[in-house]
């Protein structure tokens, strides 16, 4: 269903009235295009309007539906005209189902500059459209809009939601011993987990990015752990794992009977999370017909299983967690921009390993701490020097799950009490940049020449330092950087410590 949506303007009137050099811009867009619908808002009086439908209804084989009596302080009334564009494409919305979802047109010929812009706004922001303009020399044509409105604005929304939540919290943020297991030193950490102290007790969802690995989960279950719902369930869905077909019973349940072969009633992770927290791991993998039914959940506060009509109160947190740039998501439409609102409150990025300056030691010490805990018995093993230079000089990407197998691969091989430099050698598994993985980066949006150049420069110095007991000197040469204030320089830059 192809819909025009525009303003009548002045030159449309005068046009109709055979005052206009010309047939007006929305005369002219039938010409060029083909519509089923045509909404035409106008702020002149009824007769005005209805004339002009006559008039124009002849060219096109589209269903005219007028909308006068609009009333606009003036014609740079930015509020009257947003409130009456929204209010239209509102209607036309909640009159098109799923599968006749309707493909917007916005005309920004007619009408006034400010009718212009509230259309582009709206074009890249809550109602994608495709934008038309037309001239008296070139006819009605597509105006590219090729910029990101959508991922900007969303940004910059939820920064101003996060900077108040920052703000509301100047005060000292207690201590919970929930955060205890997160092991960090790093200043980006610290920070982080202040900020995750400050939400936690509120009752807000919350967003965690980060890459693969990097401990989102650990700090979903803190925030959980140091709220007021510590006692109640924490339900972790992993939303990219569940077949297709069990997705609906997964989430909201489903009744004996609802699917071939179930014979009892099925609770869903919504229901088992009552009282508590749910944790949705990898959102962005949320097929939409089931964000829209979250969407629902969130908002009215019930579920129904598959195969029911009776609601079911429900009162759960949401905390979920994307290794994909959600913004992006909204932008390109797989995710629904109303339930990231919904879910992107609190939103904490972790930093990847490679940006944690500092962190890997008390990580490497702590986890060999947990895994003699587990298998050590009365014989804890430790790292030898060599060994613990072996795991710095090592690339880590960001991944803290891959730094935890690597030490449990040591330790299961090693028999003696102490982890040798080439069992933590032979553990690691190669992910080092090597020059083909490094040559094919796919060229996307997240490609970014800087940053690769610097992961190549960190992960040399990082060697040569590891290489030299740190004898800035030796590393210096061993990099061919010439003096050692060069080499002084980069670290300070790439933020690699002495
Ligand atoms: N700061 C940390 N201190 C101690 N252990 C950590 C830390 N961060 C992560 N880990 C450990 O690393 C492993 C991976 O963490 P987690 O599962 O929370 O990552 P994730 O980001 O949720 O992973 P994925 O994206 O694959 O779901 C877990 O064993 C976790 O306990």
């Amino acid at each position: 269903m192809k819909i025009l949506v525009c303003w009548i303007g002045f030159t449309d009137i005068r046009a109709s009235q055979g005052k206009a050099n010309g047939i007006g811009p929305i005369a002219q867009a039938f010409e060029t295009f083909d519509f089923d619908r045509a909404v035409l808002l106008c702020d002149s009086d009824d007769a005005q309007g209805q004339r002009y439908r006559e008039w124009v209804a002849p060219r096109t084989s589209a269903e005219i539906d007028l909308r006068t009596e609009i009333d606009l302080d003036s014609p740079m009334d930015f509020e009257g005209i947003y409130r009456a564009a929204t209010d239209a494409l509102e209607d036309v919305l909640s009159e098109s189902t799923d599968d006749a979802k309707p493909d917007l047109t916005f005309h920004v010929s007619p009408g006034t500059p400010v009718m212009a812009a509230v259309w582009i706004i709206l074009a890249k922001t809550r109602f994608p459209a495709t934008v038309i303009q037309s001239s008296k020399d070139h006819g009605a044509q597509v105006l590219p809009v090729p910029f990101h409105l959508s991922a900007e604005y969303i940004a910059d929304l939820t920064r101003h939601a996060d900077e108040r939540l920052v703000e509301a919290a100047q005060a000292p943020t207690p201590e919970d011993p929930a955060f205890e297991s997160i092991i960090h030193q790093c200043g980006k950490m610290q920070e982080l987990l202040r900020r995750a102290r400050l939400i936690a007790p509120r009752h807000v969802p919350v967003l965690i990015q980060g890459e693969s690995g990097t401990g989102k989960e650990l700090l979903a279950k803190a925030i959980h752990h140091a709220s007021p719902r510590k006692d109640g369930p924490f339900v972790a869905v992993n939303c990219g794992a569940i077949p297709p077909n069990l997705v609906e019973a997964e989430f909201f349940g489903a009744v004996a009977g609802a699917y071939t072969g179930s014979k009892v009633d099925r609770t869903g992770h919504f229901e088992e999370a009552d009282g508590g927290t749910i944790f949705l791991d990898e959102i962005g993998e949320m097929p939409l017909e089931i964000q829209v039914k979250v969407l629902r959940v969130l908002q009215e506060r019930k579920v129904m299983r598959v195969g029911s009509s009776d609601e079911i109160d429900i009162n759960v947190r949401v905390v979920a967690a994307t290794n994909r740039s959600l913004f992006r998501e909204v932008n390109e439409g797989r995710f629904r921009e109303d339930l990231f609102h919904r879910i992107a409150v609190g939103i904490l990025d972790i930093p990847p390993l490679r940006e944690r300056s500092g962190d890997l030691d008390p990580l490497v010490n702590a986890i060999l701490a947990d895994i003699n805990d587990e298998f050590g018995g009365s014989d804890p093993k430790e790292l030898s020097t060599p060994a613990r230079k072996a795991f710095h000089r090592h690339h880590w990407p960001g991944n803290i799950r891959e730094l935890r197998n690597t030490l449990l691969r040591a330790y299961i091989m090693t028999s003696g009490p102490r982890l040798s430099g080439e069992m933590v050698e032979s553990s690691l598994l190669t992910f080092e940049p090597g020059q083909q993985e490094l040559l094919h980066r796919p060229l996307d949006d997240e490609f970014d020449l800087e940053d690769i150049l610097n992961e190549v420069k960190r992960h040399y110095i990082q060697r040569a330092l590891a290489e030299t007991d740190g004898v800035k000197k030796r590393a210096t040469e061993l990099l061919g950087l010439g003096t050692r204030q060069t080499l002084s320089n980069w670290m300070d830059k790439l933020g690699v410590d002495a």
